[in-house]
């Protein structure tokens, strides 16, 4: 495994931090991480162990105090930087190896070859003990080799610093007892290790620990076997309890605010937390006063890391979105099946024959084109709409190792298109087949698909962009009808759009269905066929849709192709947003 040296220096300064909806979570935090130390963060549920731990990754910014890395502000991530959060930082469909190996793709610098890559994943395969696990999916590891596997991925690069949040949580003991082991090796190997947990034998086994108080002061910074001595308890258990009820370490200052200590500027000299307050490096009581915060400099700039570029991030991205689609069964299902069940169902409702000039039936035309529209729609919103918001810790991970959002987009309309090509051709062909659409020249038959990829890229794209504004799974299931009824009820296809009222048809301007079942008509002929065909119906229907398809269909395909910009610049647009909240880092490659 790769390992540095000296680890990085970690320093909060006062620190205070204040979350909307919850008020002051932190209040005037010091701290001193010295390198190659365990520290342990603790305290009860609520108390702000993972607002600490982000802030002092740098990932949200002080509201007051400071926050150091080497005595300077957070500079960017690269190598010396690792964040394992509570959630998956990997996909769980691919098996481990060729999942770290995309890892690495895009976390090590440019220009490193693929046998670099590969050294590196079965290193850090080696020294965490996964390697009989190498061919197993991330979804069949268990819960301690699946911390393990995104403990890996982070340190593919042999970061200075590694911070987890609660990485024993769910462990059996045996099994956090081990993953402790691991970072106690890397942090002997150099590495600064910073961790929240809730497990009570972990307090033991780092080097020191902060405990915050439910108000989220410091209520002890110092050695773990100081701890229920500090506070006169037998237990750690017990610490927790007198915590809650206010209480402070036997002998501290018990008046003002409770503060680890602001603190002098250079750590102890063993290294560690430390506050200036006595050989045990714990303090409670008020920070002294004075000129204690200094002002932090500009970030030392580590030497910059080649970014991996666009194009191959793209193609990278492209490559995993790929194999991450085959191997997901649900996804395949959804893939295939979809167009099948929805292609069988248009089977089963439409006669045949409906475009036959000597016997048309034209209500029938008009409405085997509005479905093919909404089938259109409807695959590629249900292709964009899981496609996000399944991976959102993984891109934020990404983000800030260096993955830019528009080659990420690019990727997903890459793979996606295609297969709403092949779906929408699908489509044509089976309803040509069985006669429900006319024998008609290719023209008229390219005219068709077109209008109809055109039609559901422009609905992946609007999947896309709910599947990036939405925060779970869940919801973006709860947008499908959402998204859906505007677009069947104003496409103009059952009200047409002259006999609206003037608040429906400014509606219908927004709906991509109007413009595709519009296309369609106007490729296939509907005008001429209810004009001129042998039906009495036909002249009634062409007065109520007026000259919804006299227009050529190019015109749909131009207002199709802008919608699809548009929303894939949203989508870009909420991604870098979310991507971008409140992190105080730059990110790799500046
Ligand atoms: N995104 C957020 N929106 C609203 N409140 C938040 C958010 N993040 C944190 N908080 C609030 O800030 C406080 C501290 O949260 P934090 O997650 O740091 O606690 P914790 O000590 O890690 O808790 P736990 O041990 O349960 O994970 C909590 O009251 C929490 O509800």
């Amino acid at each position: 495994m790769p390992t540095t040296p000296t680890g990085l220096r970690v320093q909060a300064r006062r620190l205070t931090q204040r979350v909307r909806g919850a008020g002051r979570v932190l209040h005037d935090v010091s701290v001193d991480i010295a390198p190659g130390r365990i520290v342990v963060i603790a305290g009860s549920s609520g108390a702000g162990k993972t607002v600490l731990l982000e802030s002092l990754a740098g990932l949200r910014a002080a509201d007051e105090g400071t926050v150091l890395h080497d005595g300077a502000r957070p500079g960017a991530p690269g190598p010396e930087f690792g964040f394992v959060p509570q959630e998956d930082i990997l996909h769980r469909d691919l098996p481990l190896h060729r999942t770290l190996v995309y890892a690495a793709g895009l976390r090590m610098p440019a220009g490193t070859s693929a046998t670099e890559v590969t050294a590196a994943v079965d290193r850090v395969l080696v020294s965490l003990g996964l390697s009989h696990r190498a061919g197993t999916p991330v979804r069949a590891l268990s819960g301690g080799e699946r911390k393990r596997a995104g403990i890996a991925a982070e340190l593919l690069t042999g970061p200075r610093a590694l911070f987890l949040d609660e990485p024993t949580s769910g462990l059996d003991p045996v099994t956090g007892a081990a993953l402790l082991r691991t970072l106690r090796s890397l942090a002997e190997g150099g590495t600064t290790v910073v961790l929240t947990t809730h497990v009570l034998a972990d307090l033991l086994r780092g080097d020191h620990v902060v405990f915050l108080s439910p108000d989220g002061q410091v209520a002890y910074a110092g050695e773990p076997g100081r701890l229920c001595g500090a506070f006169g308890v037998d237990t750690v258990e017990d610490v927790y309890g007198v915590v809650a009820e206010g209480a402070v370490p036997v002998g501290a200052v018990a008046a003002g605010g409770a503060s680890a200590g602001a603190l002098p500027d250079g750590a102890g000299s063993d290294g560690t937390v430390s506050d200036g307050a006595g050989s045990d490096g714990v303090r409670v009581g008020p920070a002294p006063d004075g000129p204690a915060v200094p002002r932090a400099r500009p970030a030392a700039r580590p030497v910059p890391r080649r970014r991996v570029g666009a194009v191959r991030q793209w193609s990278l991205l492209t490559r995993r979105g790929s194999a991450l689609l085959l191997h997901s069964r649900l996804s395949v299902a959804v893939l295939a099946g979809s167009p099948v069940m929805i292609v069988a169902m248009f089977a089963v409702l439409f006669r045949a024959g409906a475009f036959d000039p000597a016997d048309p039936d034209p209500g029938s035309t008009a409405m085997i084109m509005f479905w093919i529209a909404f089938g259109a729609f409807f695959f590629g919103l249900t292709y964009g709409l899981l496609q996000i918001c399944t991976e959102l810790p993984v891109l934020r991970r990404e983000w800030l190792a260096g993955l830019r959002i528009g080659p990420y987009v690019a990727s997903k309309l890459t793979i996606m298109l295609p297969v709403l090509a092949a779906a929408d051709a699908l489509l044509l062909a089976v309803l040509r087949a069985l006669d429900r659409l006319p024998a008609a020249g290719w023209d008229v038959y390219l005219s068709l698909f077109v209008s109809s990829v055109l039609a559901s890229a422009a609905a992946l794209a609007l999947g896309l962009l709910a599947s990036a504004a939405v925060t779970d799974p869940g919801q973006a299931t709860l947008m499908l009808p959402l998204l859906c009824f505007p677009q069947v009820l104003f496409s103009g296809a059952f009200v047409p759009v002259p006999r609206m009222t003037a608040a429906g048809e400014a509606i219908s301007w927004a709906m991509t269905n109007r413009w595709a079942f519009e296309a369609l008509g106007a490729g296939i002929g509907l005008e001429a066929l209810w004009r001129d065909g042998a039906s009495r119906l036909g002249p009634p229907l062409l007065d109520a849709y007026g000259d919804s398809f006299a227009g050529p269909a190019r015109h749909g395909w131009l207002i199709l192709t802008g919608f699809t910009l548009v929303f894939l610049a949203a989508t870009w647009a909420v991604l870098v947003r979310k991507c971008r909240g409140g992190v105080v880092r730059d990110r790799a490659g500046g």
